[in-house]
């Protein structure tokens, strides 16, 4: 599919832009925004219920997850984390993630798990998969980092069966329409410290 160059320029642009919107939230905006979303989250039923669930390490100024993550281990949760596919290019793998899970940098210098098949998770298995975003808008529609990574995984979801996608976000990083390509597959649900988007 050949992509427009005006279209992709509109993308790279708004993605800059976010990224150092959201990098230049301070730390204690950053804790005040992860307490939030996460006691909203333990709030939500359907995330009680759930048993498997995908995070993300945060970095470049994303929402931080950790206190999150620690608060779904206390509760006997299974926590995933995305790693890069060893040889399928632009796909993820989810591995289970514990205290003691050795982590190694990969070489988009972001902390994923150790490969080690013992501890891979099917997607069908998964019951949420909390997505990361760089921009999204009052349409669902989500713009990521650039390597179509959960474009590929979001390709497997369906509405009725499977793993159920949730975006979270910090507010900052709503915009008013991110330009959308054909691969481009719109999140159901979106998490920030302040809204719950549901389309
Ligand atoms: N926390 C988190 N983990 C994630 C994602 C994410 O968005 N957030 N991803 C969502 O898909 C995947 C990684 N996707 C990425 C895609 C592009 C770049 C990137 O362009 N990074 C550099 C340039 C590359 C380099 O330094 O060599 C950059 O910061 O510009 C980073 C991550 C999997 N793990
Ligand atoms: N389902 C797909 N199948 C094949 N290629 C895809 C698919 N989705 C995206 N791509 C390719 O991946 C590249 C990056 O896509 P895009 O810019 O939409 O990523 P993104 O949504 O910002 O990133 P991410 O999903 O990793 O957060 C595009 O060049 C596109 O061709």
């Amino acid at each position: 599919m050949p992509q427009s160059p005006e279209l992709s320029l509109q993308r790279q642009t708004i993605r800059n832009h976010i990224r150092r919107q959201r990098r230049a939230l301070d730390v204690s905006q950053q804790a005040a925004a992860a307490a939030a979303l996460a006691q909203r989250l333990l709030a939500d039923p359907r995330i009680t219920a759930a048993d498997s669930l995908a995070l993300f390490l945060s970095f470049d100024g994303e929402l931080d997850t950790r206190p999150l993550v620690e608060a779904l281990w206390q509760r006997n949760k299974r926590v995933y984390l995305p790693a890069l596919h060893p040889f399928s290019p632009g796909h993820l793998l989810f591995l289970r993630y514990e205290a003691d899970t050795p982590l190694v940098v990969n070489r988009l210098h972001i902390s994923e798990p150790r490969l080690d098949v013992t501890r891979l998770l099917p997607l069908a298995r998964l019951d949420i998969l909390f997505t990361p975003l760089v921009a999204f808008d009052a349409r669902g529609q989500r713009l990521g980092m650039g390597g179509g990574f959960y474009d590929r995984t979001l390709r497997h979801w369906r509405r009725d069966a499977g793993f159920y996608p949730i975006g979270l976000a910090h507010d900052c990083q709503q915009v008013d329409a991110i330009p959308v390509e054909p691969w481009d597959i719109p999140l159901p649900e979106i998490f920030t410290p302040s809204r719950h988007w549901r389309w």
